[in-house]
């Protein structure tokens, strides 16, 4: 439902043009959520905000990026063709592609109500009458869990808890009914056991609404409970992506491998985390070659920090942009490998 090819963008800042997002590829099946993985600094918000068209003024996409979306109609919108301030963006915005944020209060205003804000939202992309869209508001309230919706609907943000209040601007997104959802970093403000909460819910909304869904986070293991697909992010590229379980199960880069042994596991308390060595570059910063190599305990001197690595493919929907995936520097072995589950693979 979604394709963005060859995404750049730049931001005209005190110290000069910075490009935190640099040719950067990627696609949403319907009905599937894509999980978005990066530190922070990765370029993972502004990827998002570009398809929205919210990016600021100093910003800048590159001529080359396309950013194609098909529609409820099944018409194929070019995003990237789209004026920021259009009538066509404003139609895409919340009816076909909904945006839920970090701080719930991005997305409310504190002197509406949750029920009028809900149901203005509601009648910006459906012709109802206001005791219709209130019905509406009401049963949207229900479903993602606040008791007494009925009661609820005509409170102020501020009278929320915080995890009320994330559901509720779930709810408000929800409310508009978007074809695809894009989650930034939802959860992270709350508590580990309302975080769970949210996240089982936007799983369960996400496979009743046959929605597809964004979700960005620094979290892999949040990844792991909501998304099929995972794209991993660093210093503006995507370093790895493929279906999620085969990504966890079997992360070929180097980052990604470190993304993995940094996360707690209860089975094994006593054992040291392993966190990533050093801090991601800034983007004025940005190292040549592979981005990654100055923090990669497995670079080859005089390769990975003077050359872009390639994206190698490693099967459908699967690929790794590192050096050592290349058939020129992987062992025997893994080429065999690899070529044996190529073989297995079905045809495209
Ligand atoms: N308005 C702006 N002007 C200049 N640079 C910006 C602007 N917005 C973002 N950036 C740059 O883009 C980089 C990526 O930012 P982004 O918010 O996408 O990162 P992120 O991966 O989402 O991180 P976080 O998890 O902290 O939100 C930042 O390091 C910053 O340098």
């Amino acid at each position: 439902m979604l394709k963005v090819e060859n995404l750049s963008i730049s931001f005209q800042t005190d110290e000069g043009m910075i490009t935190p997002v640099q040719n950067v590829s990627f696609a949403v099946q319907a009905g599937r959520t894509l999980g978005i993985v990066g530190e922070s600094g990765s370029g993972k918000s502004v990827s998002t905000k570009a398809l929205m068209k919210l990016l600021p003024g100093n910003s800048r996409v590159s001529d080359e990026a396309r950013m194609t979306y098909t529609d409820k109609a099944g018409r194929e919108v070019r995003i990237d063709q789209l004026r920021p301030k259009g009538r066509d963006i404003r139609r895409l915005r919340g009816g076909e592609i909904g945006m839920i944020f970090q701080e719930p209060m991005a997305s409310f205003s504190p002197v509406y109500t949750i029920g009028n804000q809900m149901i203005e939202a509601i009648r910006l992309h459906q012709k109802v009458t206001k005791k219709e869209a209130r019905a509406q508001a009401i049963a949207m309230l229900d479903k993602v869990g606040i008791s007494n919706p009925v009661g609820r609907v005509d409170q102020y943000p501020h009278e929320m808890s915080g995890g009320m209040r994330q559901r509720a601007m779930i709810a408000l997104a929800l409310a508009a009914r978007p074809a695809l959802l894009i989650a930034d970093e939802p959860t992270t403000a709350l508590d580990v056991t309302i975080q769970a909460q949210v996240l089982e819910l936007m799983a369960d909304l996400q496979r009743d609404l046959g929605m597809g869904m964004i979700f960005i986070t620094h979290d892999l293991g949040v990844i792991a409970q909501v998304a099929q697909d995972v794209a991993v992010m660093y210093l503006g590229t995507i370093v790895e992506s493929g279906p999620t379980a085969d990504v966890i199960r079997n992360p070929r880069h180097p980052y990604t491998q470190g993304l993995l042994k940094a996360i707690p596991s209860l089975d094994a308390l006593h054992d040291r985390l392993s966190p990533v060595p050093g801090d991601i570059p800034s983007p004025n910063e940005r190292p040549t070659g592979c981005p990654f190599h100055t923090r990669c305990s497995q670079r080859l001197q005089g390769l990975c920090d003077q050359q872009l690595p390639p994206t190698v493919p490693l099967g459908p929907n699967r690929s790794v942009a590192c050096w050592l995936e290349t058939p020129e520097h992987r062992t025997g072995a893994e080429v065999d490998a690899q070529q044996q589950i190529k073989q297995q693979e079905p045809a495209q």
